[in-house]
């Protein structure tokens, strides 16, 4: 299974003055299951559309294997059908008056497989991708699920050596996306493709995953494994973007800041440390004082349904405190909470991370 390179990947359209996608540089190891994440708009799409080949780089180069796809510099663009590689849009985009079997069929119809290999590969991906009871009905008489693991099963079969899938889970409730997520997850596990997934949703990416690529603004903001993503976010875009409910920040500049006055008396802070970051799981609350906790009052408890999010006052400052325990705490309550040094992330004025010292 080939690699995917792309090399300071830009691509304005044509009218616009904002590059879509600003050189990129990013590489899909061979097996790899990695997730374009970021918010609307940020480009995750237009790479999609590049690699496949059904949209022009306007600059770098992008391969796949060792042949290069695409490089207006070289001069050479290799035609979609040409790549080796399957794209699964969000609308399923079913041929409606084909049966399932049919355009399961189609594309090894299309490369002029031999009869008695296409019935065998037809029959293997159905199987496996559990529809092959529906093998003669038509995409209109099945659910949203079903036609979605047909247009899934339609692209294994042509066994593609990369598989491109835009937000192909969107369009399903949350049970189907729940259950089309192992079925994707086995699905690599079983076919071993390499796979570039495109989603806005953090939570489909840390599961299905082995790499993410946070985007923003036609940029890749940190690519890594779910838990660097999460344990080490290189900036403030990515460690805000990253987790429910988001990221404690603390200014570490307000005069009247006791959380700040707290982290001065901590660490030796400069100027260009503006932020300290805390995940709300991480800072933990206690009935009695000890080393470096500072004095809270429960400001809000708030149910989510198997957990806990529940609202620290500490002066005017504000923390969100997450648990999967039952809270013992009431409302108004004076408790302690404790910053872990190890679960604090500093940001500079650039909103970079970097590491401070304790006193
Ligand atoms: N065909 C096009 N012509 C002009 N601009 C486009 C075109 N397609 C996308 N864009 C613009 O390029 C930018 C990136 O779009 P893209 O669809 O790649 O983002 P995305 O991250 O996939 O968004 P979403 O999650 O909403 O699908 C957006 O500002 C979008 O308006």
């Amino acid at each position: 299974m080939p690699t995917i390179q792309l090399s300071n990947l830009t691509k304005t359209y044509p009218g616009s003055t904002t590059p879509a996608v600003n050189n990129i540089n990013l590489t899909v190891n061979d097996g790899e299951f990695l997730c374009l994440l970021g918010p609307s708009g940020c480009g995750k799409t237009t790479i999609l559309r590049m690699i496949a080949g059904i949209e022009h780089a306007s600059g770098g180069v992008i391969s796949i294997g060792d042949k290069i796809v695409d490089s207006v510099a070289h001069g050479t663009y290799i035609p979609p059908e040409k790549r080796g590689v399957g794209l699964v849009f969000q609308s399923y985009a079913l041929w409606p008056h084909m049966t399932v079997e049919q355009n399961v069929d189609f594309g090894l119809r299309l490369q002029k497989v031999a009869t008695k290999e296409r019935i065998a590969r037809c029959q293997d991906v159905m199987e496996k991708l559990r529809i092959a009871d529906y093998a003669k009905r038509y995409p209109a008489q099945l659910s949203g699920g079903q036609q979605q693991r047909v247009a899934l099963a339609r692209m294994l079969a042509v066994n593609p050596g990369v598989l491109l899938l835009d937000e192909p889970l969107s369009n399903l409730d949350a049970t189907l996306r729940l259950e089309m997520r192992n079925e994707l997850r086995r699905l690599h596990e079983t076919f071993g493709t390499t796979i570039v997934f495109v989603s806005h949703d953090q939570w489909e990416a840390m599961t299905l995953a082995t790499t993410i690529a946070v985007m923003s603004a036609g940029h890749v903001q940190q690519t890594g494994t779910p838990d660097e993503i999460y344990a080490t976010p290189a900036n403030r875009f990515v460690a805000e973007f990253i987790g429910t409910p988001r990221l404690n920040l603390i200014p570490l500049h307000q005069q009247h800041s006791q959380l700040s006055h707290h982290l001065h008396q901590r660490f030796a802070l400069h100027d260009h440390t503006q932020l300290c970051g805390i995940r709300p799981e991480e800072v933990v609350i206690s009935e009695g004082t000890s080393r470096d906790s500072v004095p809270v009052t429960i400001n809000n408890i708030m149910p989510t349904g198997g957990s806990w999010v529940i609202e620290l006052a500490v002066g005017e400052d504000r923390l969100l405190h997450s648990t999967q325990l039952r809270p013992r705490w009431q409302m108004h309550q004076q408790v302690y909470c404790q910053l872990p040094a190890s679960s604090l992330h500093f940001f500079n004025h650039n909103g970079l991370r970097h590491q401070v010292a304790a006193h």
